[in-house]
């Protein structure tokens, strides 16, 4: 079995690549960075170094990697044979990736079992997004018959990855706990062998309670502790003032997902309370600017923070914690991150209105539409 995974950053080496490999898959990892890619085809393997409790180390034995910016016929034959195709490169990237895949469906043997493909990324139904953009690139006409070359499926990837310590090389650092969900629907009776990965019938409930949950969450927390001055995500919590800030955004949060979803109570309760437990993790040497990175695409519609806030708001469900936590994001200010620098220009050149027009993606008839204009209005006073 092959999989061609797109991305060998932190999720890409230390989640989606070893649960394939540990599901007997020859993996091919496809970058744009160059170094990374000689560094991983210079060495036999790399380290997966689990930490927190129950933490060990794994070796990721028997990949290859493909620099995807200049081999790309090498990488369009490897898709074309591959069982599976995965990326971890950030939605936004998406549309970068799919004229590659795109062109490895025109050359597939129709003959050949379809290809598995899932986009594991941090946003609701990225696989539909990475599919209209593999379509766009295909004339009108093939389609048909290309997309029954392929399987597209969503799926839920939760693993804490923080950035890497340059020095470690090409091994990762990463939190014990792993959590992949994939829609079983698209693929029938034929779903890819994939043992670590759960596979559901509604991924819906799944990727909201992760991305409402894990990531509303953990970004609340790296906006209250860059704003409070504290530099390393696991200290964040030991404020007890972003603790509580943190708690109450999940509360809204969890409101919204046991209304909505139908999910127990005290079983979400549950699994926030792990979650902060993960989130304290003094073993991993996580930032609250790595956690908070690309606050724009964080502050948009369909995301961790505005979409909750505004479900509840057309629910009449309270959400002042998530209002408070959008206002704490405005405050991000980290030169290296070309979002917080474009965030903070608009916040001086645009009016409160405009920025919440633009950014949030609401319409001023929205009933959250005037409660983010007034944090926005408060922040550029
Ligand atoms: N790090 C984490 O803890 C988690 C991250 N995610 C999601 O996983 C995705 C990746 O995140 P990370 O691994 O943290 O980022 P990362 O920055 O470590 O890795 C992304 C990789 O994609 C590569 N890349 C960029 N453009 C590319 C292109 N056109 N073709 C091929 N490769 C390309 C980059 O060179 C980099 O190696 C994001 O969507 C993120 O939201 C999801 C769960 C946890
Ligand atoms: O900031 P992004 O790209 O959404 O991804 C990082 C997030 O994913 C997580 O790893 C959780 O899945 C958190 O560390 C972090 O909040």
């Amino acid at each position: 079995m092959k999989a061609v995974h797109f991305g060998a950053g932190n999720i890409g080496r230390g989640f989606v690549g070893l649960l394939l490999h540990d599901a007997g898959y020859e993996v091919v990892f496809a970058d744009v960075n160059a170094e990374l890619i000689d560094a991983l085809n210079a060495a036999p393997s790399y380290e997966v170094h689990e930490v927190g409790d129950g933490g060990g180390v794994r070796t990721v034995t028997g990949y290859r990697a493909i620099n995807s910016a200049t081999s790309e016929n090498e990488l369009i034959a490897e898709i074309q044979t591959a069982d599976v195709v995965t990326t971890a490169v950030g939605p936004n990237i998406l549309r970068f990736v799919a004229p590659v895949i795109a062109r490895a469906l025109a050359l597939r043997d129709s003959g050949l079992a379809p290809l598995a493909v899932m986009a594991c990324e941090n946003a609701i139904n990225a696989t539909d997004l990475l599919k209209t953009e593999v379509q766009s690139a295909v004339d009108p006409e093939q389609w048909e018959a290309l997309s029954a070359r392929a399987v597209f499926a969503n799926t839920a990837v939760d693993r804490i990855v923080p950035g890497q310590d340059p020095a470690a090389g090409i091994d990762v650092t990463v939190e014990t706990f792993y959590e992949w969900v994939i829609e079983s629907a698209p693929f029938g009776d034929a779903r890819p062998e994939i043992p670590g990965a759960t596979f559901v019938d509604a991924l819906g409930p799944y990727i909201e309670r992760k991305l409402f949950t894990v990531n509303t969450g953990h970004a609340t927390a790296a906006y209250y502790g860059f704003a409070a001055g504290i530099d390393k995500i696991s200290d964040v919590l030991a404020n007890s003032d972003v603790a509580d800030a943190v708690r109450h955004v999940l509360e809204e949060t969890s409101n919204l997902l046991v209304v909505k979803h139908g999910i127990d109570a005290e079983v979400q309760r549950a699994y926030r309370e792990k979650i902060l437990t993960r989130f304290a993790n003094p073993h991993l040497p996580d930032t609250v600017q790595r956690v908070g990175r690309q606050p724009l695409r964080k502050l948009s519609r369909n995301e961790r923070f505005v979409s909750p806030a505004a479900e509840l708001a057309e629910r009449g469900l309270g959400r002042s914690a998530l209002v408070d936590a959008i206002g704490k994001a405005l405050q991000f200010d980290v030169p290296d991150d070309e979002q917080s620098v474009e965030m903070r220009a608009l916040l001086s050149d645009v009016s409160p209105q405009e920025f919440v027009e633009r950014v949030s993606g609401l319409a001023p008839e929205h009933p959250l539409f005037d409660e983010l204009v007034a944090v926005v209005a408060a922040r550029s006073n």
